[in-house]
């Protein structure tokens, strides 16, 4: 947990300015991503969570705050470096299955062309196609064109197409979005067996709560900001089951800011004040009411 994070975001706002009116998507988010680990990243709709990918795949630019991704400053990045971290250090897939292939070349060609971006040459670019295609569970597909391919199958390729370069990191937006239950099972398994078996860096925007619960990292979003995060842990019992732990944790910031989860605020009536007290080993938070009771007693 100490090595430097592959992708630190800090203090990250981005203001959307329309004709009369100015949107805060993010205001002032945190998050750190360790190399190798599998995140997913969810929140109501509008809370922030395609504004953050947008700047993390260097589509998009922040109004303020820090932005790193290895040894790229996204916030100070020329357009070549751009263009050079788009092409080599990350991959991306969208929820449209329609924007991540161009739909006259064959699943195969697709996977070659970001390598043929970068300057493969073409057996080498045949080979790692065939071989990603391949891990993927589609060797047998190779030929065929986007149309000609399930939304799932596509949504593989897909996949593929991201790795083609061997980026560090793989961003996914809604990338299951499009799917039905049992074929977004099957996209989000090949997700997982890419960040065990190449140790790619995965980050996933989601909605479903049954992709988020099978990663090891669960990060929310809300109004902007990371407000909580759910890390889970498997270990096996008595019975030699494999049982899965989530712990749920709240974000704080570097003001010391976080944010109570609802249904703790609605079960101990907690509004606007509350009491803090510092004890050896943990912070204790009582409402304000409880605290006139104790009358200082303590
Ligand atoms: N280009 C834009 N111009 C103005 N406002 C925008 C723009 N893009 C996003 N917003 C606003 O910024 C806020 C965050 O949007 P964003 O798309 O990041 O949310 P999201 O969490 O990805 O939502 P969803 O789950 O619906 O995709 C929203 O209020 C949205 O209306």
């Amino acid at each position: 947990a100490t090595a430097e994070p592959l992708i630190a975001c800090e203090n990250l706002v981005r203001i959307y300015q329309t004709a009369d009116v100015e949107v805060q998507a993010l205001q002032g988010l945190d998050l750190h991503v360790a190399a190798g680990t599998m995140v997913a990243i969810v929140g109501a709709s509008g809370s922030g969570k395609s504004t953050l990918l947008g700047i993390l795949s260097g589509l998009d630019a922040p109004t303020a705050g820090a932005a790193r991704v290895g040894s790229w400053d996204l916030v100070s990045m020329s357009a070549s470096d751009r263009l050079a971290y788009r092409r080599s250090s990350v991959g991306f897939v969208w929820q449209q299955t329609a924007r991540n292939l161009v739909p006259y070349l064959s699943a195969q060609r697709n996977v070659e062309l970001p390598m043929g971006l970068n300057g493969a040459r073409s057996r080498v670019r045949a080979d790692r196609a065939r071989d990603l295609l391949a891990s993927l569970g589609l060797a047998d597909k190779a030929g065929r064109r986007p149309g000609e391919l399930s939304g799932g199958e596509q949504q593989r390729v897909a996949i593929g197409v991201a790795l083609a370069n061997e980026p560090a990191v793989v961003f996914a937006d809604e990338p299951t979005g499009e799917l039905d239950t049992a074929t977004g099972d099957e996209v989000f398994a090949a997700f997982r067996r890419v960040n065990a078996e190449r140790g790619t860096t995965v980050v996933i925007v989601t909605h479903d709560a049954a992709v988020s619960d099978q990663v090891q990292r669960t990060v929310a979003i809300r109004d902007g900001r990371t407000s909580s995060e759910v890390l889970r842990s498997t270990s096996v019992d008595e019975f030699g089951e494999a049982q899965v732990t989530a712990r749920e944790f709240a974000v704080l910031d570097r003001a010391g800011r976080l944010q109570l989860p609802a249904g703790y605020r609605q079960a101990l009536g907690l509004e606007k004040r509350v009491r803090l007290e510092l004890e050896s080993d943990h912070v204790g938070v009582w409402p304000e009411d409880d605290g006139a009771q104790a009358g200082g007693e303590r």
